[in-house]
Order: C-alpha cells, then structure tokens, then sequence
C-alpha cells in the first residue's frame, strides 16, 4: 500500500471506531479481516496513524475546526508528526486509494491556525470532565503534563537479576537499539517508531530465557521503592499478571516467601508461566475461592504488603490513547472504592513495624494523596515514610530523581513529563511497631 492508502485506510478505522465507539484494536482488527491482502507493514503503518489521531483527538478537531474522522487524522499528521501542508496536500492527492485533495478549508487551517487560544483540556487532549482533577494535580502545568501523557511510550524491559546482568541482556538486544533507561538501575529502553510496530521482544532468546519481562520504568520504580528484601515475607495483594510480583521476587533473590493474590483469578492466569520463565521459586500463587480468606495464615505477619491498586489507569494513557476518551466519571467512583477495600484489607495482614507500598498508574489525586490522606485517618497506627527514604533506592540517581519527580506529603508521583515514565504514584507507610 502506498503511503497514501494506508492514510485513507486510517480514516476508515478511525470514522468506524466514532460511529460504532469500538475499541481502536477492535476496529484495527475488524479492517484486517477484510483487508486480508494487506501485509504486516500496512497494519502496523495504519494503526500508528489510528494511534497518533487518537492521541490528539482534541486538539487536532480544533486546529481543523472540524471533527470528522478525516480532519482528525489530517490535524494529527501535523500536530503529532509534525508534516506541514505541503507534504500532507501530496497524501492527499486524490489518486485511486488516496484520500481526495485538501479543501481550500483544510489548507487554510493547516497553514494557519494553532493551539494557542484552546481551552487546557483541548490543548493538552484529555476529557473535559477531568480538567478540575487535572487543575488539582497540577496547576498551570496541565497542559505540559496532559501532553506528554498523550505522547509516544518507548518499549521499557526490566532484566530479571536471577537470570541476566544488565549489561548482558542489552549486549543481546543491541540490535533492537536497547539502552539502559535513566532511572531504573534494571531497566532498558527501546524506542518504538512512528508505526508503533511490536519490535518482536517476546522472541527473543533473552525473553524467551526469562533474562528480561516487559515493565515500564515507573513500574521498576515502584516496585524498587517497595523495598522488598530477601528473607521477608511479602504480599502481593493486587498481583494481576504478575509485573510487580516478578520484580519483588528477583528483589528478594529467592529468599523468603512472596504471596500473590488478586480478587479476580483470572488476572492471575498468566503468573504461573511468567513465574517459571523468570525461574522464581519462592512465590505462592492463591488464587481467590469463593468467600474463603486465603490469606488468613498471613494475618498480621507480613514485612511487606504490596497494593498495586485498581485504578483509573489514566498514568497510562500514552499506552493506551483511546482509553481516555472512553473513560467515565462513574469509573472513578468504582476504583476509589476498590482502593478503599484493598487498602483495608492490607492494613490487616501488614505486621507491627511492617510496611504497606500503595502504587497506582494514576495521577488523579482523589486515587493517590486522597486515598493516603483517608487511609491514614481511618488507620492512625501508619504512618507515611520520608519519600528521601524511600528515593534512597536509586543510589546516585536518587537526588535527581528527587528534582525530577512530584512530591507531596503523601508520596511521590512519576509523570510522563518529569521523570519520562508512565504517571505512577507511590505510597510507602509504616505500622507503628
Ligand atoms: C493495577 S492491576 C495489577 C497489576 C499487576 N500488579 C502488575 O504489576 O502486573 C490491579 C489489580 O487489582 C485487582 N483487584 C481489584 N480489586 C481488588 C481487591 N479488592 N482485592 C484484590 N485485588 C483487587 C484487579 O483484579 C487487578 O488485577
């Protein structure tokens, strides 16, 4: 397909993800079916430009003054890929497959109009219901912090330490162009092109060997502030598919006993093979059975619980830029909920002296400073460590990182914008002993 096809193949997803509000994978994938002659390329060329429109929804209808599918795309081509009128009038060009020529409108507003006066919710492309939130976590800085969240993420790996050494494994994905990541000391980067395209990480002999798992740096992080050490006992109380279990395992190096739970047993599904891929030996899987506590031998005897919660997700946008446009406020009332219960019940199996890491990939303070601030009202025994404490993992990188990223008394919160992670917000409490 010639760059222009696969232009006027976008806007086909794109008008069908609008008029029937389907997920964009499930357009993307409906297209394929019926476009069986297109090659690998093609898809992954056409949902990048899918992506990229989604991300700047907003913005790209009003730089057009018009919000159909195709003035979407046309507004993202120079919003987000930074092509002047000229190279997108040569897409348009009207041949067989083309999308039709510009508009005298289109041009004009093309060459003309910008971003300047659009309202922050616009300009910073995230759901005008949230702007209050936004304003609340962070002020002017809104539209800079939305932004980069409705940006590109690179592909972040975290080396498995009870398999590779960081060195090792970047050597094996040279030719993936991966780097060690600024933060993370286990971290590595790959930077994903403008098509998105999976650069294959989950066939590779390192992958493959458990040497590596696919994490986000702000996931590493969090993990890492948890401060889970051998020979303690963890739990994983929202362990889902297992990110965070698998890095507190290598943490603890095989000593001590991890266990892994979830209210829903089939986030847990995929666990069991990770687990073993990562040769990890001293974790417990339970999954949940009916109305039986099955943790009850825990109680009260845990070092370490780890609440990774249910959460909006919007710290992880940029992954995932047409979730944002389909979220409601009615979400954000269901997770505060769940954070509330799953707290409670962290709060239980946390010894004296033990320590409770609360982390969502959210920045909406109700989830984060909020959820701590009535956890803590509820839970007077806690209290929050100093984050230069819990920082402190970072060795020489910790006074940068304590520049870099939002600090409040609660915790400390990872942006797209500040620390180049997806939105994490970390909680490290204490039980008095
Ligand atoms: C953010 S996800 C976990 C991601 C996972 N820890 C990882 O790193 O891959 C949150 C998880 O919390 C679970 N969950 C929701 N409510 C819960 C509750 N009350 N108790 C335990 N788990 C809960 C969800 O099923 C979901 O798997």
């Amino acid at each position: 397909m010639t760059p222009a096809a696969r232009l006027s193949a976008a806007i086909d997803v794109l008008g069908a993800i609008e008029a029937e509000r389907i997920p964009a994978q499930n357009a993307l994938k409906s297209w394929g079916t019926a476009h069986r002659f297109a090659g690998s390329g093609d898809r992954a060329a056409i949902a990048g430009l899918v992506f990229d429109a989604l991300r700047r929804h907003a913005s790209s209808a009003y730089l057009m003054d018009d919000d159909s599918a195709r003035a979407r795309l046309l507004g993202a081509l120079k919003l987000e890929r930074g092509l002047d009128v000229e190279a997108i009038a040569s897409l348009c060009n009207g041949e067989r497959f083309a999308p039709v020529p510009l508009s005298d409108a289109e041009r004009n507003a093309l060459a003309t109009r910008t971003l300047a006066d659009a309202p922050s919710d616009i300009a910073g492309d995230y759901p005008t219901w949230l702007d209050p939130h936004f304003a609340e976590a962070f002020g002017d800085d809104r539209v800079k912090e939305a932004a980069a969240m409705a940006s590109r993420a690179p592909l972040d790996l975290r080396v498995n330490t009870l398999r590779a050494k960081r060195e090792k494994a970047q050597a094996a994905l040279s030719h993936l162009g991966a780097t060690p990541t600024p933060w993370s000391p286990l971290g590595l980067r790959i930077v994903l092109g403008a098509d998105a395209r999976n650069p294959g990480v989950h066939a590779e002999e390192i992958f493959l060997k458990g040497g590596v798992e696919v994490q986000d740096e702000g996931s590493q992080l969090a993990a890492l502030f948890t401060q889970a050490k051998p020979g303690e006992q963890v739990v994983d109380l929202c362990a889902g598919a297992g990110g965070k279990t698998l890095a507190l395992a290598a943490m603890m190096q095989g000593k001590g006993r991890l266990l892994a739970t979830d209210r829903d047993k089939r986030q847990l599904a995929p666990i069991h093979q990770r687990l073993s891929r990562a040769g990890v030996h001293n974790a417990e899987i339970r999954s949940p059975r009916g109305a039986e506590d099955v943790l009850a031998d825990a109680s009260g005897k845990a070092d370490l619980v780890v609440v990774d919660a249910p959460c909006t997700g919007t710290g992880t946008w940029r992954r995932n830029p047409d979730a944002k446009w389909r979220m409601r406020p009615g979400a954000l009332e269901i997770r505060l909920k769940d954070q509330v219960e799953v707290l409670t019940r962290a709060a239980s199996l946390v010894k004296p002296g033990g320590r409770l890491a609360y982390i969502t990939c959210s920045v909406l303070p109700q989830e984060n400073s909020g959820q701590i601030e009535a956890f803590l009202a509820r839970e007077p025994g806690f209290t929050v460590m100093p984050p230069a404490e819990v920082i402190a993992a970072l060795g020489e990188r910790a006074a940068a990182f304590r520049e870099a990223v939002r600090l409040s008394p609660q915790g400390l919160l990872m942006t797209p914008l500040r620390t180049g992670t997806d939105g994490f917000f970390v909680s490290l409490l204490r039980k008095a002993g």
